[in-house]
């Protein structure tokens, strides 16, 4: 069974409700998650979590201001996370021009500290998708098997 920490990034709370609702179907699996919306630099230490990033994208493709502290030490690469396991939920909105840009930007930060990204990430448009916890639910039960 694994362990999994869901990282959120979020202003208005959607990204937070994602998370939940998929930690909630990975506690049901028997796995062991947990929801962190104030994450640290501290918060990437444990080599036996996994990390499931979930962030939503604000400004002009910017970070959500409670990630930016852990984006961060990623972007200077001041952590080692050679074999850590990580996925990723991108909450956005295609009208707006660089869609969903904070997961790209932690993603790319992720594999530059030697991170392995696991499954697909989970796109999630506002134009289309008014119910994303529901879909981050039903994905992350695939996710966790990748
Ligand atoms: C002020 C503002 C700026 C946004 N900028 C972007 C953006 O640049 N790219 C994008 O894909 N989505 C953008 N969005 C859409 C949000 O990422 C999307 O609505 C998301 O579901 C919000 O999640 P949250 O409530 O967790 O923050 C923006 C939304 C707002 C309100």
């Amino acid at each position: 069974m694994a362990c999994v920490q869901l990282i959120v990034g979020t202003v208005g709370g959607t990204a937070w409700k994602t998370a939940q609702a998929a930690a909630v179907i990975l506690n049901q699996l028997g796995h062991s998650a947990r929801v962190n919306e104030e994450s640290q630099p501290k918060d990437l230490l444990n080599p036996e979590e996994m990390l499931l990033i979930c962030t939503s994208t604000t400004g002009n493709g910017e970070l959500p201001p409670n990630i930016r502290a852990l984006y961060s030490v990623l972007d200077d690469e001041a952590v080692q996370l050679t074999g850590r396991r990580y996925g990723v939920i991108a909450l956005g909105d295609t009208g707006y021009p660089r869609f969903a840009h904070a997961a790209f930007l932690l993603e790319d930060a992720l594999y530059r500290c030697g991170a392995t990204r696991v499954g697909e990430i989970l796109r999630l448009d506002a134009q289309v998708d008014d119910r994303p916890h529901v879909t981050a639910a039903h994905w992350v039960k695939d996710w966790i098997n990748s």
